[in-house]
């Protein structure tokens, strides 16, 4: 891929959400690819996540760390096949940090603590978005821990909406975001409602190699 024609600047969407254009270089992404791709085999792979209601989420999933049900955490798959959860990445957690430090840098307001980010970042989440999927209003809610969360996308591009710490209603921001973005949601943001409404079918680079979306959520449990 090209230069942007139009580099895009990090920007801060609410008090405490940054979003961090281009985070991830050519070489991380491939890098951060070839980590899901592992990650998804099993045991304890990708696997579509079904609801309390009944119902199934349209987004697969793959856990590092912990393991993720609707609505806590375990160190098994408890809701299927009791697997141990996958290790988690130390170098996501690194990434995690970064993002942070470089999310406080550039709003300039000591949003998540002073000095640089020493959180243990130590759960992930990789969700996996074909064509259609999409996720609806929620909140990262199950962690104890205020840590900032920090999500990196690859591949297609989505719209993100980020809410309010009310509920799951106005006001919003509808944010694009694209292969490489980071987006770090901390401090006065850290509960705040976010879903993804869609995704743009056949927008990833070209050079990626990646039908889909791909988005990886780093938190600290
Ligand atoms: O796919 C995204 O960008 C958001 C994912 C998300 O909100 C989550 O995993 O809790
Ligand atoms: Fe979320």
């Amino acid at each position: 891929m090209s230069a942007e024609l139009f580099p895009r600047p990090a920007e801060e969407i609410a008090a405490g959400a940054v979003l961090l254009p281009g985070w991830l270089g050519e070489g991380a992404q491939r890098e951060l690819l070839a980590g899901c791709r592992s990650w998804a085999l099993p045991p304890a792979g990708l696997r579509t996540v079904r609801m309390p209601g009944g119902g199934e989420m349209s987004v697969r999933q793959v856990s590092l760390g912990r393991h993720w049900y609707p609505y806590g955490y375990a160190p098994t798959v408890v809701d299927g096949g009791g697997e141990p959860v996958k290790t988690f990445p130390g170098r996501l957690g690194e990434w995690a940090r970064a993002a942070v430090d470089a999310a406080a840098e550039a709003t300039g307001e000591p949003r998540y603590g002073p000095g640089p980010c020493t959180v243990r970042y130590d759960v992930a989440l990789v969700n996996f978005y074909g064509a259609g999927a999409r996720m609806g209003m929620h909140r990262d809610s199950d962690e104890p821990s205020d840590a900032p969360v920090v999500s990196f996308s690859l591949g297609d591009s989505c719209v993100f909406r980020f809410g309010n710490t009310e509920g799951r209603g106005r006001p919003w921001r509808d944010v694009p975001l694209r292969s490489g973005d980071a987006f770090v949601f901390g401090g006065p943001a850290r509960r705040a409602y976010h879903g993804v409404p869609r995704t743009e079918p056949g927008s990833a680079p070209p050079g990626l190699g990646l039908r889909g979306r791909v988005n990886v959520t780093v938190r600290a449990y």
